[in-house]
């Protein structure tokens, strides 16, 4: 198709797209945040009407002091058969499963025709951890996060993945792209199209899913593994990757890979002996030496820094936590991330957007010719190989 038609197709089905949220209580923006495989994700106003039906939303956004929503935008019509009827059922019921808890994107409703499904997301607008730390090393003409912001942020990854596995999600594809910032600094957790239930206690899977250079060795030599402990290992590669602004593995063949973490991590100087240690505890070959979500808690390194122990790791399903999203007046013990420098503000729900405008606030990514990237990314696993 040529291009004036391929863009005029683009309208109409945009159009479409306009009309359908219009018809479930959403105004959509053509603001488009991100694209997956798939899907297009965009901002959205969720209207008075659909708040005042939809408990979820009407109790988050009242906390937000906004209506905004991003909302994913599957085509039905262009991914594959596997994908719409397994994957994308997944992903829907990860994030069901794990509704509410502060670290973890929340899924306020869903709704389909032949052609397209809708997710309705909570909002996010900073961007992913990888642009983060781009962004911060840059500014700092150092790689990395300084270690005090880096705990911050591992300790809401660490609260999210503990809320996850007690929920009996395994997230399977935990990479700094999949880690997202919304404006008040609060790490979310996002992207479970490779989440699978646990199962039964000690259960193995078997599939290779996520993206090579977070992936977990015994995953890369095709044998059975528990979700949680692959789990581990990639929150061992996003705290290297935080700390020190690189992967500590980067290479797209798997055996050179194997080659690599045999050898382990090689950290840079300054880093703090306490962090390299959280770190070698989580990037262990054997799955079962690796350190737990409890002992990573307990890890002097989380706990230096005066920060808090999070109930988290003993919460009771139901039950709610410091952890979980500011609703009404519970304040969230969790501080914002305050680090973040005035100038490299994403946009503000009150002062960007106008009052009863659908005006498009300009969502804040780091220019790519602003920045060489400090972390290349490595493509994902295809999303066919999982099961
Ligand atoms: N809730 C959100 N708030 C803000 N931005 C979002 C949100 N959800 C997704 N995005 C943006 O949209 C992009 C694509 O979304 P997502 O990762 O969910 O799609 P995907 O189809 O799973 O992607 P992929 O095919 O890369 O796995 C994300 O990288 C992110 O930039």
């Amino acid at each position: 198709m040529k291009g004036s038609g391929r863009r005029k197709l683009e309208q109409r089905t945009f159009m479409d797209q306009v009309r359908e949220c219009m018809s479930n209580g959403y105004l959509l923006s053509s603001k488009k945040i991100g694209s997956g495989a798939f899907s297009k994700v965009y901002l959205a106003y969720a209207t008075h009407e659909r708040m005042k039906h939809n408990p979820k939303l009407s109790s988050d956004l009242r906390g937000k002091h906004h209506t905004m929503v991003a909302i994913k935008i599957v085509s039905l019509t262009e991914a594959p058969v596997e994908f719409s009827q397994k994957f994308l059922p997944r992903e829907i019921s990860s994030l069901n499963a794990t509704y509410k808890h502060v670290n973890v994107v929340q899924l306020y409703e869903t709704f389909r025709n032949s052609q397209r499904s809708y997710l309705v997301l909570e909002l996010a607008a900073r961007g992913d951890l990888l642009e983060h730390i781009n962004t911060v090393s840059n500014h700092r003409c150092c790689p990395g996060l300084e270690e005090e912001e880096a705990r911050r942020l591992f300790w809401q990854l660490v609260s999210a993945v503990a809320h996850c596995h007690k929920v009996g999600i395994v997230h399977r594809d935990l990479k700094c792209e999949n880690i997202l910032l919304d404006d008040q600094g609060f790490l979310k957790l996002t992207d479970f199209g490779f989440a699978n239930c646990t199962g039964p206690k000690n259960s193995l899977l078997s599939t290779f899913c996520g993206s090579v250079a977070y992936t977990a060795p015994e995953i890369l030599m095709s044998k059975k593994y528990k979700g949680e402990q692959a789990d581990l290992w990639s929150l061992g590669i996003i705290l290297h990757a935080m700390v020190s602004g690189k992967l500590p593995f980067k290479e797209r063949q798997p055996h050179r890979m194997l080659h690599l973490m045999r050898r382990g991590p090689i950290f840079q100087r300054g880093l703090s002996p306490e962090c390299r240690d959280l770190i070698r505890g989580l990037l262990q070959l054997r799955p079962c030496a690796r350190l737990d979500l409890q002992q990573v808690a307990a890890h002097r390194w989380m706990l230096s820094g005066g920060h808090a122990l999070f109930c988290v790791l003993h919460e009771t399903p139901g039950q709610q936590t410091s952890s979980q999203h500011p609703v009404s007046e519970d304040k969230p013990k969790l501080e914002p991330d305050l680090l973040y420098p005035k100038q490299q503000r994403a946009w503000h729900p009150q002062q960007d957007a106008p009052k009863g405008t659908t005006s498009e606030p300009a969502l804040w990514k780091p220019a790519p010719d602003e920045e060489e990237a400090l972390l290349e990314r490595c493509s994902g696993a295809p999303w066919q190989a999982a099961h």
